[in-house]
């Protein structure tokens, strides 16, 4: 690292003491820059990394319940309102047990990237709680989120930050939320993306993280003179994003070998295919059950408590959770013959890994490139309920396909004219902080 990024990242460490996962976004994206810093000493004296790092906002509340059995329950609430350069705060909000505000500092400092990918005038935001969702009713769903709202509602507004789903936060919870906007505030606005269809979501927004991975590694592929016809895939998790990352790989032709939740992974040589995806569809989105069903009812190998690495796969997809390949899991990746990695989940590959997958020559898309895919169909949500229009599916996906590629060619352009083609880290990297980093210094010192 130059003298001035590792300055930067120390005091990063120094006085964000014990958040580990926002030291390392930071220290990803901090080691990619310094080829901008060797060129120009425009961003150091206007100290422009200092105040990257440090969020405009940092928004913790305490979030009281009752649960069914008129037990009351307390929780935290949080929304980091980091940059605001290039557009509204925006990003979506997590509810899992391990949420802290290292968690949420390290997600909102990759939106603020990723939003700016792009294209779209959004700047970078997350939050959430460590509420888990997980076995509770509706009910006590909808409470939590209604005290959740009751104290956020005061911080967000369509032009000032509009919140959206991330892990254990989908449509059901959305819906309540916005409910509970509504109701404090009589406003009838964009506040949140993600919505149902029936009052202002847009077509494809569900759809679109896991179809978005897919297609900027299409476009990775194409770099290669390949294509997913006949390739193995190993995706990881079941959630949202894996969901549509399997329908998109299965229609364009590659087979999805495995799955997985935080219990285990079921594999599956045949393909997460046909009847059994729409069981596996049924299993996740309405009955809320586990993988290992799938397992049970297909009669496949299930892995209890085990990553889905180790297989022999062309292509890998981390579509669960942060730091879910490590080192070892890469190195069996690569020893299998992967030939690409795209990242449907945010930074689940460790630093190591992923100078694993580099030095091997591994297309490797990071996730603030490979999932802009949701946060950009949101900035499209956000243009519809703008204009009180509602574009057609095929309207939206294209939209969406053609920031998927821009955002590809232009991490790929800037991977190449700082010196190494085909390292999207690097030009992922790169090119989101320009634009940021022009913004700010256009906007003065503040
Ligand atoms: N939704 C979106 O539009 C976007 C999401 N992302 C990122 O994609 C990833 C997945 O999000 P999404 O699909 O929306 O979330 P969901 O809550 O819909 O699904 C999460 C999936 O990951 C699994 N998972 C969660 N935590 C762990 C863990 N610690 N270890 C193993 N598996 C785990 C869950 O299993 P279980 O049910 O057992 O917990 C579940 O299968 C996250 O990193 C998120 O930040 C990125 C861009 C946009
Ligand atoms: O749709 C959004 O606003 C945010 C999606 C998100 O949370 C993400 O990109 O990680």
């Amino acid at each position: 690292m130059t003298d001035y990024v590792e300055r930067v990242y120390h005091s990063v460490v120094k006085k964000n003491r014990g958040e580990l996962e926002f030291h390392q976004a930071v220290k990803e994206v901090l080691e990619s820059l310094k080829p901008v810093f060797e060129k120009s000493g425009t961003f150091e004296k206007q100290k422009v990394l200092e105040r990257l790092v440090e969020p405009e906002r940092q928004i913790i509340f305490r979030v009281p319940w009752v649960d069914d059995n008129g037990e009351i329950q307390v929780n935290r609430g949080f929304r980091v309102q980091f940059n605001s350069a290039i557009g509204p705060y925006k990003g979506g909000l997590r509810f899992h047990p391990s949420v802290y505000i290292g968690i949420i500092k390290f997600l909102g400092f990759e939106q603020i990237f990723k939003n700016s990918l792009t294209g779209l005038p959004m700047g970078g935001g997350k939050g959430g709680s460590d509420f888990n969702p997980k076995g509770k009713s509706d009910f006590e769903v909808m409470r939590f989120c209604q005290s959740f709202m009751t104290e956020l509602y005061r911080h967000i507004g369509a032009r000032v930050d509009v919140p959206a789903g991330d892990i254990g936060v989908g449509g059901r919870e959305i819906g309540y939320l916005y409910g509970q906007y509504k109701k404090i505030t009589q406003t009838f606005e964009g506040v949140l993306t993600g919505k149902g269809i029936e009052y202002g979501g847009s077509l494809v927004r569900p759809e679109a993280t896991g179809y978005g991975a897919t297609y900027f590694a299409e476009e990775m592929l194409k770099v290669k003179n390949e294509t997913f016809k006949d390739k193995i895939v190993a995706i990881s998790g079941s959630g949202n994003v894996a969901q549509y990352a399997i329908q998109k790989v299965n229609q364009l032709g590659g087979k999805v070998v495995t799955a997985s939740d935080s219990s285990g992974y079921i594999y599956d040589p045949d393909g997460i295919i046909g009847e059994k995806y729409e069981f596996f569809l049924d299993l996740k989105q309405i009955q809320r059950g586990r993988i290992k069903e799938y397992a049970d009812k297909f009669g496949v190998e299930y892995f209890a408590n085990k990553r889905p690495w180790e297989h022999k796969v062309d292509i890998a997809m981390p579509c669960a959770t942060q730091n879910e390949i490590d080192a070892s899991d890469a190195q069996k990746l690569i020893d299998n013959g992967v030939i690409a990695v795209a990242e449907g989940a945010n930074m689940p590959t460790t630093l190591e890994a992923t100078n694993l997958f580099l030095e091997a020559g591994v297309a490797f898309a990071p996730g603030k490139a490979a999932n802009a895919g949701g946060v950009a169909t949101s900035g499209l949500e956000m243009a519809q309920n703008n204009q009180i229009i509602a574009w057609t599916r095929e309207e939206v996906d294209n939209r969406l396909h053609n920031i998927m590629i821009g955002i590809h060619n232009a991490s790929y352009q800037a991977s190449k004219d700082y010196g190494k083609p085909g390292n999207y880290v690097l030009g992922a990297n790169i090119a989101g902080f320009l634009k940021v980093a022009k913004a700010m210094m256009a906007q003065g010192h503040w």
